[in-house]
Order: C-alpha cells, then structure tokens, then sequence
C-alpha cells in the first residue's frame, strides 16, 4: 500500500495515499483516513491530557491515529484495534514508529468488548456506533467516548434509520444538530442504565458530518437513577416555533401550543442533561496553548462556545424567528446584547452560526427583532 507520513498534533505516523478529490468515499480506501477528523482528535488528546485514564482502548483504529496519538501526547497506555487485516498491519507499524506503551490487536469490537474491562473506550464506526453501545456498557469502567457520523438518521432525515438505531423519533427542525447529538446521547443513557451503570458527559458538540460525546461512567445504582431522570422530550409546536422540555421516559401527555394552540409533538426520547462538564472544559481553555493542535483555534473558539452555552435542549434560530414574522434579521451581536440587558442569558451556540441559547421566551425575542426594524425604519 502506498502511503505518506503525516502529523496531527506531536505525532507523525504513516496514513495511506488517498486522492482528496477521488470519486471513492474515503471509507472505501484499504486503509480508512480522514484529515476532516483532525479536530474531533485533537479535542479527544486535549480532553486525555487531563482524564489520565488507566488505560485507552481505540477500539476501530484504521490507521491507529487517534491512540498513536493519545500514547504519544498524553503518555496513557493504550490498545489500539481493527478487525480489518491491512489496518492492523499500519497500526503495528506506526506503534514501532511512534513507541510508548502500545499493544495491538486484531478483533472484532464487540467481540473485544466481551467479558474484557478497559478504564476508557472509544467507538469510532463508519457511521453509527449504535451496535457497539451494548458491549461497550459493559466494558467501559470509567470513561466511553463515541462518535456518529449519520448525521441524516440522527437528524430526522432518515426517520426510520434514526429510529430504528437509536429507538427514538427525531425531528427536521432548525435546531436538529442538537437533537441529533442529545439522541445519540440518549441511547447512550439507556445502554448503560440496564447495567445499573449511569453516564455524566464531559465534553460533547456537534460538527459538519458528525457527533461526538465523551462521558463519565457512574458505578452505581444511584447514578443510573439520576441518568434517568435526564432523559425526556422536546414538545415541538408543529405551526410555529414554539417548544418546551419534558424530562420522563414515557411519552408525554397531550400538550397544546399557548401561543398558537396546535398539538405539539414529541421528539426524542433525548438526553436532556448537561452536555459538558464546565470545569474540565474551562481548564482545557487553559492548557490549550500548552499543546500542540493542528487545530487550536477552532478548538478554543468552540471550547469558550460550550463553556458558555446555558443547559436548555434547543436553541433558536434568529433568521428562521425574522422571516416567520416577515422582517430583517437584525445583527447577531446587537440582538445577544440586547436581550442580556433585558435580563435574559444569551449567547452564541456552537450549534449553528444563526444559533442562539436564551433564556428569553419566543415573544420576546420576536418583539426585540421587531422593534430593532421598527427603530431602523425598515419595512
Ligand atoms: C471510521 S474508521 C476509524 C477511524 C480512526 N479512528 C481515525 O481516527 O482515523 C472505522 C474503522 O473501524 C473498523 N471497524 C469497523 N467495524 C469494526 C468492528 N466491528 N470491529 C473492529 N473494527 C471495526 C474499520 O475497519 C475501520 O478501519
Ligand atoms: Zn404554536
């Protein structure tokens, strides 16, 4: 196989020889890599550097990166896997390239994942990890980490791949990168719940093509309890852009619009629980600059986003609020603004560039948009 050496963050390693621009998805290469996942990494290495787990298992490695890199950047033991024969032979390689505490392996997941213990697991499918979430409940002592790149069925554009998968019913609406993750999320909670077993997320975002969640494994009855009790329904008016938040497992009871009067209807079951852990987010703000990413400066834009984001389950989008009341969006920064010095918690989302998170109501945020046309004379 013909292959480069390339390096993402402190770390070179071999990557197969793949034409950006080919008509093959790069999921059909011998020897899969993708440079678009540098960022997801590299958030991953940051996020390690201050775990420490006991061990990291890579359990779909392809080229073995994200542990190369986890062995090489943060000095945690690490199994890197791939069932695939030619990526275990990259991955032996590389591992004699990079040193440090390495072993590889050639298996299944889930077989690997079965009556075997690892203080952190990562899933990293092609698209869903929804049939590794089981054995990785299990084999997960401290730390599970996923990512999802169907982002179509997660988002309510293939509704009956998204349901079937996740066991929960999504929505096209304008906040879906955020149902997508939370549902992702959600099915995460209710593998783990089974076993007793509860989840506390440390760092998870939505981006381009995929989704990602690192959480805490809670050992105890307790914690399964509490994971629960964050799991509910986002009651979305099908006529305007009202919605409300339901926790509970079952679906809700019938509950009608007050502003236009409509049946809302249920999305999820979604995890409807803090996303981050802020104080390990803050401090990866910190040490950021005492690494080296190829991708710092988006990291740190999104890190301060999700630092700053509050805990409610969507967000609104204020160009989708100006033409459903027929006016000019007025400029973001104004509008974040204005709505603090009314009181209400606002800010940008990483979610989307149009987002906002606030704590005011649909009303307000609709007369706020208004008055700033009225004020500019615009029609
Ligand atoms: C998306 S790639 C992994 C990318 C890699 N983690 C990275 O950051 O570049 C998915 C890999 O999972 C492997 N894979 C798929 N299903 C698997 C399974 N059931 N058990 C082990 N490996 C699997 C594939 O061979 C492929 O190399
Ligand atoms: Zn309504």
């Amino acid at each position: 196989m013909e292959y480069r050496m390339v390096t993402e963050g402190s770390t070179t390693f071999a990557a197969p020889v793949q034409d950006e621009n080919t008509q093959f998805p790069p999921g059909t290469a011998p020897v899969f890599y993708n440079t678009k996942m540098e960022f997801n990494r590299d958030m991953t290495v940051l996020l390690l550097s201050h775990l420490k787990p006991a061990e990291y298992l890579d359990s779909m490695a392809a080229t073995g990166v994200r542990g190369l890199r986890v062995a090489h950047e943060t000095g945690t033991p690490v199994i890197i896997n791939d069932r695939d024969s030619a990526a275990v032979a990259m991955i032996e390689e590389n591992a004699k390239l990079v040193g440090g505490d390495i072993s590889v392996t050639c298996d299944d997941a889930n077989r690997m994942m079965c009556g075997k213990y690892f203080d952190a697991i990562d899933l990293d499918p092609f698209g869903t990890p929804a049939p590794f979430f089981d054995a990785a409940s299990r084999a997960a002592r401290h730390y599970l980490f996923v990512t999802a790149t169907d982002t179509a069925p997660l988002c309510g554009a293939h509704l009956k791949a998204g349901i079937r998968r996740y066991f929960a019913t999504p929505k096209n609406t304008e906040y879906h990168a955020e149902v997508g993750l939370r549902m992702m999320m959600g099915a995460m909670a209710k593998e783990l719940v089974k076993y007793d077993r509860g989840m506390e997320p440390i760092l998870s975002f939505a981006r381009n093509h995929y989704f990602r969640s690192h959480v805490r494994i809670l050992n105890r009855v307790t914690g399964a309890d509490a994971t629960m009790g964050q799991i509910g329904f986002v009651m979305q008016c099908p006529k305007c852009l009202y919605r409300a938040e339901q926790k509970g497992s079952l679906l809700p009871k019938f509950h009608v619009c007050p502003y236009c009067g409509a049946e809302t209807e249920p999305i999820g079951p979604l995890w409807m629980g803090s996303l981050q852990d802020k104080e390990i987010v803050a401090s990866m703000i910190e040490t950021l600059p005492t690494m080296q990413f190829g991708t710092a400066k988006q990291m740190d834009k999104v890190l301060r986003l999700l630092l700053a984001e509050p805990d409610v389950c969507t967000f609104y989008d204020y160009h989708v609020i100006s033409r459903n009341i027929r006016v000019s969006p007025p400029p973001m920064d104004e509008m974040i603004a204005g709505l603090n010095e009314l009181g209400y918690y606002t800010v940008r989302t990483h979610f989307s560039v149009t987002g906002i998170k606030t704590s005011a109501p649909l009303p307000v945020i609709e007369e706020w948009i208004a008055a700033w046309n009225e004020k500019l004379g615009l029609p």
